[in-house]
């Protein structure tokens, strides 16, 4: 696929640090990537190798077939936001764009265009230095879409932002997704990407853990537990454990695992025991990400 990262062997040593350990992976266009991991994961560090502003100590990651370096027009290829605050405090918005417009040549009129795309045209002549995290966030993924490329990749986008700025993010990765190209986005909070992403990528010490659908990851990593309520609980508990299922007890109820709510809905029926409730409960995606990453944890997850 033209437009495709490709990861093989990706490794990346810093001293005795193995931050990237040997990754093998491809981002699709067309959907949203989440590419999820505890803080110290290697997030970072993998989308800093895409651009080249990092070499791999072995391994290869490619933008369309070709290494960042080798790219003939790299901000019409891959558009990045890694950190927000990165640009010059004193510059206005709109001339720091400009500045990056004319490394690419990209013309005047498509950087009036991005600005307009992310809501900062009121803003476009104060100085950087002065906006909130927020729209600092905007104007790096303004930075990002101005060669229209076909790749694009955020670091942690959502990080600090109010819930206004946090939808707009989400819709805009969706519309980006829809449009065809290939979006690759980073955070260290699976509920955040199950908001937004179709596929996932987890990491956890710099290993590949899952590369999967959201859905399929749940199924396959997702515990199930199912809430019962019964007025003869105790006799309802002493059937269920019988059937081999692990009861937590509270006064009026039983927290289920190991058998279905259909199987304790039909061992019910056959004893003769009426249900008030009969709850199955997914565990939540945080719980999951947890558990899965649980010995991949270096910092631990929120710190
Ligand atoms: N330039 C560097 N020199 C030494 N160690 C580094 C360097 N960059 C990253 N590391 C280490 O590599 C590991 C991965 O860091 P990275 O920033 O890629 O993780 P991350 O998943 O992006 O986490 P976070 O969200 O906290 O940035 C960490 O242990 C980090 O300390």
């Amino acid at each position: 696929m033209s437009n495709t990262i490709e990861a093989r062997g990706l490794t990346k040593r810093y001293g005795d640090k193995l931050a990237v350990d040997d990754l093998d992976f491809t981002v699709e266009p067309g959907r949203v990537t989440g590419f999820l991991g505890p803080n110290g994961a290697g997030k970072s560090t993998t989308m800093r190798l895409v651009l080249g502003l990092d070499a791999p100590t072995a391994g290869t990651v490619t933008v369309g077939g070709r290494r960042y370096r080798d790219l003939e027009r790299p901000l019409h290829t891959v558009g990045a936001l890694l950190d927000a605050r990165a640009c010059h405090p004193g510059r206005t918005a709109a001339s720091h764009l400009l500045a990056i417009a004319q490394t690419a040549g990209v013309g005047r009129a498509r950087v009036d265009e991005v600005l307009g795309l992310v809501g900062l045209e009121s803003v476009a002549g104060k100085r950087a230095g002065t906006f909130s995290l927020g729209m600092s966030q905007r104007l790096g993924i303004a930075a990002a879409l101005l060669g229209d490329p076909s790749v694009l990749m955020f670091d942690e986008p959502v990080n600090g932002l109010d819930p206004e700025g946090i939808r707009w993010i989400r819709t805009l990765m969706r519309d980006l997704a829809e449009e065809g190209r290939t979006v690759l986005v980073s955070s260290h909070l699976m509920s955040e990407m199950a908001l937004t992403a179709q596929h996932l990528l987890v990491i956890g010490r710099g290993r590949l853990i899952a590369d999967t659908g959201i859905e399929d990851f749940l199924r396959e990593y997702g515990t199930e537990s199912v809430l019962v309520r019964a007025d003869e609980l105790d006799r309802l508990a002493r059937v269920l454990r019988r059937a081999g299922a692990e009861l937590a007890s509270e006064t009026d109820a039983l927290h289920v695992h190991g058998v279905t709510a259909t199987e304790i809905g039909k061992l019910a029926a056959g004893e003769g025991i009426a249900l008030s409730e009969l709850t199955p409960h997914r565990g939540s995606l945080e719980d999951v990400f947890m558990a899965l990453t649980n010995d991949a944890v270096e910092y631990g997850v929120g710190a």
